[in-house]
């Protein structure tokens, strides 16, 4: 069994008197490294909460949020990058008059350049590198063909594509994407449940928030289910498909077969 990656321990937030996540004992669930976590609930359920409490947009009322043994809870945003987590947001936020290529050479760290590394000339060298590494993620986001061209002729699909490749340049430990499918039409669904399950393959781990319950219990290992902002199951796709719970209160009695 691999370590965990991830641990969210008994937390809380409330937005005054509104408990919008963890009741009064808390939300926890984890993450094991490697592993691919669907985090689903009707609306209002506290998913995107919990979202910005995992990438430490918002921090907990109580408990604690674990990044590779790293507590987030106390983090900077800025830090929480640098500890191996890429998030994409709901809202694409590409530069919509920079190439596709550019918008990922830009989203990508530039550590190692120094001004004595520029002024020899090692640039260059470094923007090649930077070039190839943000061609390959292009690659597998599906986007080859559309690498030259400006952000704002991308389709929706296309521009969530492109967010998760922003992310991808960065060799994060953990990526969490929020509602990829939403916007993006049944055939770029397909395809991007394919990019899904094969970064999977690669080992990466994997945490996607979603309305759509389907298409996450089709290429998800585990799934937590949320209600009124505390944890109604979790397991297993054939568990979470099986649990009489969440059949009440989200799939409906036709799904229960
Ligand atoms: N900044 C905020 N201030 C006050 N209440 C908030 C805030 N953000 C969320 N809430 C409340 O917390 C609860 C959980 O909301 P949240 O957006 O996390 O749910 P969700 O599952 O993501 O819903 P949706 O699917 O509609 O986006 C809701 O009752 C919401 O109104």
């Amino acid at each position: 069994m691999s370590r965990d990656l991830l641990v969210i321990d008994k937390v809380t937030k409330r937005f005054g008197g509104l408990k919008a996540v963890g009741g009064d004992a808390g939300l926890s669930f984890s993450v094991p490294e490697g592993t691919f976590l669907g985090l689903i609930g009707p609306n209002g359920a506290g998913k995107s909460t919990t979202f910005n409490l995992i990438s430490g947009v918002l921090k907990p009322t109580s408990g604690a949020v674990i990044l590779d043994g790293k507590d987030l809870s106390t983090a900077r945003a800025s830090e929480i990058a640098s500890y191996g987590l890429g998030r994409t947001f709901q809202t694409p936020r590409a530069f919509p008059s920079l190439t596709v290529l550019e918008n990922v050479m830009v989203g990508a760290d530039n550590e190692g350049e120094t001004l004595l590394s520029v002024l020899r000339g090692g640039w260059k060298a470094r923007e090649r590198a930077l070039r190839d590494k943000a061609t390959e993620v292009l690659r597998r986001v599906g986007l080859t063909e559309r690498i030259n061209d400006v952000v704002a002729n991308l389709s929706g699909g296309e521009l969530r594509m492109l967010e998760v490749a922003r992310q991808l340049v960065r060799d994060p430990k953990i990526l969490l994407l929020d509602e990829p499918t939403a916007g993006v039409d049944p055939s770029l669904q397909a395809k991007l449940s394919r990019i899904l399950v094969d970064l999977h393959a690669e080992g990466r781990t994997l945490v996607v928030v979603e309305h759509n319950l389907h298409f996450l219990l089709q290429i998800a290992d585990s799934v937590v289910v949320l209600q009124h902002g505390e944890l109604l199951s979790k397991g297993t796709p054939s568990e979470i498909k099986a649990d009489e719970k969440v059949i009440a209160a989200y799939l409906g009695a036709d799904h229960a077969a």
